[in-house]
């Protein structure tokens, strides 16, 4: 075995400089800036004079705008190269325009609505051009421009949302520069996975459930009605909140937006980029930045909704680090994000431990995931604008079905079929309140089902039907003298209203066993206790701890 001081290696940059990386599986690094000028990873300063560690698969590259001296341990990645073709002198250029319109906004003092609101900025472009990297270091700079900023960050985008699961659209508002140690944080938000359902100022990220990693047409309608809940959000925080208002916000996008068959409808085939003019709609958007794609920029800036606001459309030019992600490199970063999600970032291998002098503090390995059993009957787990219902031709002659694209179905765990198919998913906790819940007319007159009042999260009573004979335990399983037919008529119902399945969510877990016998999920949960709510949406991401 070996052992001793890890090796270093040092790294002259010279000025405007970028030294790229791409760390392979087994690769994990830390870095620290020797000379006294900054050095920068995605616009955030690296603390001088300290170890900054990069973890395993992560690609990204540091900047040094002044000639600098980078100390790299235990060795040099293998893959890793220097250029002089960097994107950060047009990035700062359109960052100080930027600031310029915040400013301007912080000033303004007129009455008309919009006025004091700062640049509210959407990054477009092809798969792998670079937005998310675009939209970190934009707001990286705004955070460090020093003017107490707190921009809105908008990852419309589920295969890369900052700190949640794969699969959902965030909101965050971050305070101080979004650090770059590893994959799971796109957007970089500080790591937490308390279940959260406030947008307070210790509560970085929101997240809406799509349950797919990008929108497509069959989800469209799903998609519009998380996007305008989103919206509402933050309208509703920029009315209570000035300083978020004038700060603006940046939206990163799915690549989807770059096809501009998107989201069209047969009943309105000529229509293009609809889903990218919902939500310039809905969150005001003033500016469009387009990376590299000359018809996508083209095609945007003739969008009627663009040509009527009036908005600017900037091109802007593709990063030559940007790395082309493959599939497999997808589906890591994916697994990853999960990983993160339920047990925090990871905590420094012995290497990096072992170095000497100064570490950044890291929020590693601090959260406790915890497994449980509960009941079939008890999680109530359902699809939105998924039919599951009998086909068309089933139905009563004369008669037809016409189902809204957010109906809710419930994946009943008596079908087998269900079941299995809910092995190993991800499903997003929703919160329920008296009023979301529809009580159907057998339910009033059925003398065996009593009301069971259950407080949820901050005080709000949910109200779940039980059987007679059905324990009060801690996640209420069993459901032991419940008749066999009254339990068939109970799973086909979705006694909530529609809203339920676009609304923001509390967390995530995860089903990570199914016993038939006893009719009980195995799940994992992010933190010890009762789950805010037993009500769940599953969409069609799935994990399974690879680590
Ligand atoms: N200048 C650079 N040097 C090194 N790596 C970079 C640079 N710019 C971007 N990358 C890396 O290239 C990869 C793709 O970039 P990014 O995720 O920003 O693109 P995207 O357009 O958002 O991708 P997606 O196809 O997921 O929408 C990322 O791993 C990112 O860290």
């Amino acid at each position: 075995m070996t052992s001793g001081p890890p090796e270093q290696t040092f790294l002259e940059l010279e000025a405007g400089s970028e030294w790229r990386f791409e760390l392979e599986a087994d690769e994990n690094i830390a870095v620290r800036v020797l000379s006294p000028d900054p050095v920068f990873i995605n616009s955030c300063e690296l603390p001088p004079a300290t170890w900054y560690p990069l973890y395993r698969h992560l690609k990204s590259s540091l900047y040094a705008p002044k000639p600098a001296r980078i100390e790299v341990a235990p060795s040099l990645p293998a893959s890793q190269y220097t250029s002089t073709s960097t994107t950060q002198p047009q990035l700062l250029n359109l960052h100080l325009a930027l600031e310029r319109c915040r400013i301007l906004a912080r000033r303004s003092a007129g009455p008309s609505e919009g006025s004091q609101a700062g640049p509210r900025v959407m990054i477009l472009g092809p798969p792998s051009s670079g937005k998310s990297t675009v939209v970190k270091n934009l707001v990286n700079l705004a955070l460090g421009s020093g003017m107490g900023w707190t921009p809105g960050v908008i990852g419309l985008d589920p295969s890369s949302p900052s700190n949640l699961i794969p699969g959902t659209i965030s909101l965050s508002t971050p305070s101080i520069p979004l650090p770059t140690h590893h994959l799971a944080q796109p957007l970089g938000s500080p790591p937490t996975s308390i279940p959260s359902n406030t947008l307070s100022a210790d509560v970085p990220t929101v997240g809406w459930w799509l349950g797919g990693l990008e929108p497509t047409n069959r989800n469209a309608e799903v998609w519009k009605a998380l996007v305008s809940s989103m919206a509402q959000k933050w309208k509703d925080r920029c009315e209570q909140d000035k300083l978020a208002l004038n700060s603006g916000l940046f939206v990163d996008t799915s690549s989807a937006f770059a096809n501009p068959l998107l989201g069209t409808k047969k009943d309105d085939p000529k229509a293009r980029y609809t889903l990218v003019a919902q939500a310039i709609e809905a969150f005001d958007i003033d500016t469009l930045l387009v990376i590299g794609h000359e018809k996508l920029h083209i095609d945007l800036s003739r969008l009627p909704t663009v040509q009527s606001r009036n908005m600017a459309v900037i091109r802007i030019p593709k990063s030559g680090g940007v790395v082309d992600l493959d599939e497999t490199y997808r589906e890591t970063a994916h697994n990853f994000m999960v990983r993160t999600y339920f047990y925090g970032e990871p905590s420094l291998t012995k290497e990096m431990g072992g170095l000497m002098g100064r570490m950044v503090s890291l929020d590693s390995g601090g959260l406790h995931p915890y497994s449980f059993q509960i009941g079939w009957e008890t999680l109530v787990v359902l699809r939105v604008g998924e039919v599951n219902a009998a086909p068309s031709s089933a139905l009563p002659l004369g008669s037809s079905r016409t189902l809204s694209p957010t109906h809710l179905s419930r994946v009943d765990p008596s079908g087998p079929a269900h079941v299995v198919r809910l092995l190993n998913t991800v499903l997003a906790i929703v919160s329920v309140s008296a009023e979301d819940r529809i009580v159907p007319e057998k339910v009033k007159t059925e003398p065996k089902v009593a009301e069971v009042k259950t407080e949820i999260g901050d005080g709000d009573v949910k109200v779940e039907s039980k059987g007679e004979g059905e324990g009060g335990e801690e996640q209420g399983d069993g459901a032991e003298g419940e008749g066999e037919e009254a339990e068939e008529e109970d799973m086909e119902e979705v006694p909530f209203k529609e809203e339920i399945g676009t609304r923001e969510v509390l967390g995530f877990i995860v089903i990570t066993g199914i016993d038939h016998q006893k009719k009980k999920y195995t799940v994992l949960s992010p933190s010890p206790g009762k789950l805010p709510s037993t009500v769940a949406i599953a969409g069609s991401i799935e994990w399974v701890d690879s680590a």
